[in-house]
């Protein structure tokens, strides 16, 4: 069977030669729309192509295949192919599995990997960085891919990776980017002694020229947008939890796949405590989870649960002795990344897809009712008090 695939393989292949090729990136490459390629880019990268000196292989080849017709024709629109007609159907697969991705994403993805993969061919022979990608705007968030993993660290470890608004900017795109490169997995974690202390407080303290007002409608848009990329990433995302976690950066991980915890970690939420309310999909996602009364202890009261108690309820999924904990985690999480990787994104589809428009319709809700609650008395004073270290969680 695999010599019959081989051969199909080989022969379709070598077809896919003579025709326009493309790779998604392999960077941070998110740009406004000003600065997409244009079609003569586009146009030039198809003919750049056909004089590549070496050939790229099979699986890059149908990287390309899939984002030519993405970038030409759009999501893919064709009846799929039958079981037995392998070569097309690989190729349907591959062009289907860039789901909704824009014609000009497809097209600047197009000519990003064929720019790449000149150099690569011109160059005698580069060693590959361990991190290939390109750093987000700030120090506070550190990209890196290797292993088919693409780990997204926050690295604020003196304010206990707080979130400052750049680094949800950061983060929005480091997802975007991670959701069309090479890797398998991706893997959100923290430095140092915390995984996230949550939402940095002094964002709020940034009021811009519109006041308070304004305030609450960027930060609920930012909010949404932000969550919205957990709903909709295409592969599997997993929280390396590597201390305790507080607000936002627990709220979310109902919207991971897997979850691994040190021993160490806790998972608090003190929504009432600051005058907000749950967001990250919380409010649906955790009575779903572990049943409405433990969420309602958890978003309503606050109740820091431990590790452990976190795993029995279902927000974890494993946890690890602090003192093995990385070795561990990030052994089985590179064995995991040799899957293949087509078969993990359409398994993570066919989980989540029929929950997903039920989920943006509760981030949504969650973005607004906050909009509300950041201009309460109640959150205001809440922050205050914390900003001059009157409270503490
Ligand atoms: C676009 C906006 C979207 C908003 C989404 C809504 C999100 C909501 C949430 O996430 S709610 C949760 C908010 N987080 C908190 O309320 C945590 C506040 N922090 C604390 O209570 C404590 O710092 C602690 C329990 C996390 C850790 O205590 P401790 O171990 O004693 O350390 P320190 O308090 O000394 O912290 C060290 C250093 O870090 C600063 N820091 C910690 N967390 C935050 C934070 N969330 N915001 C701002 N700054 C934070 C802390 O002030 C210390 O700074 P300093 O050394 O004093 O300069």
């Amino acid at each position: 069977m695999a010599g019959l695939a081989g051969r199909f393989a080989r022969r379709w292949f070598s077809g896919l030669l003579g025709s326009p090729l493309q790779v998604p990136a392999l960077g941070l490459h998110v740009r406004g729309p000003a600065m997409l390629a244009s079609q003569k880019d586009f146009n030039n990268a198809v003919s750049q192509v056909k004089l590549l000196k070496e050939d790229p292989g099979n699986e890059v080849k149908l990287k390309l295949y899939a984002l030519y017709k993405q970038a030409t024709e759009g999501p893919c629109n064709v009846p799929k192919p039958g079981m037995l007609d392998f070569i097309n159907k690989t190729k349907w697969d591959a062009w289907n599995a860039l789901g909704s991705l824009s014609k000009e994403a497809a097209r600047q993805n197009y000519v990003d990997l064929v720019s790449r993969l000149s150099a690569s061919s011109e160059s005698p022979s580069p060693e590959a960085p361990a991190a290939d990608r390109k750093q987000p705007e700030s120090d506070s968030l550190v990209v890196t891919s290797e292993d088919g993993i693409t780990t997204i660290r926050l690295n604020r470890p003196a304010k206990k990776n707080a979130l400052t608004t750049q680094m949800y900017h950061d983060i929005i795109a480091a997802l975007q980017a991670a959701s069309k490169d090479e890797s398998a997995i991706t893997v959100l974690t923290g430095s140092g002694d915390y995984y996230c202390s949550g939402n940095d407080l002094t964002n709020f303290t940034h009021l811009p020229a519109g006041g308070l007002e304004e305030m609450a409608r960027s930060a609920a848009a930012l909010l949404r947008d932000f969550v919205n990329c957990f709903i909709d990433f295409p592969k599997p995302l997993v929280a390396v939890v590597n201390g305790p976690a507080v607000g936002i950066s627990v709220t979310i991980l109902g919207l991971f796949d897997v979850v691994y915890a040190t021993d160490r970690a806790s998972f608090h939420t003190p929504f009432s405590h600051l005058g907000q309310s749950p967001e990250g999909c919380s409010s649906y996602t955790f009575p779903k989870i572990m049943g409405s009364s433990k969420a309602a202890e958890m978003l309503l009261f606050g109740k820091k649960l431990t590790a452990q108690e976190a795993c029995a309820q279902g927000l974890v999924t494993e946890v690890f002795p602090d003192g093995t904990f990385q070795k561990e985690v990030w052994a089985r999480l590179k064995a995991y990344s040799k899957l293949p990787p087509n078969a993990m994104r359409i398994s993570k589809q066919i989980i989540r897809n029929r929950e997903k428009e039920k989920l943006h319709a509760v981030n949504a809700e969650e973005s607004s009712v906050l909009r509300e609650r950041w201009q309460s008395d109640e959150c205001m004073n809440a922050i205050a008090s914390f900003l001059s270290r009157k409270a503490k969680l």
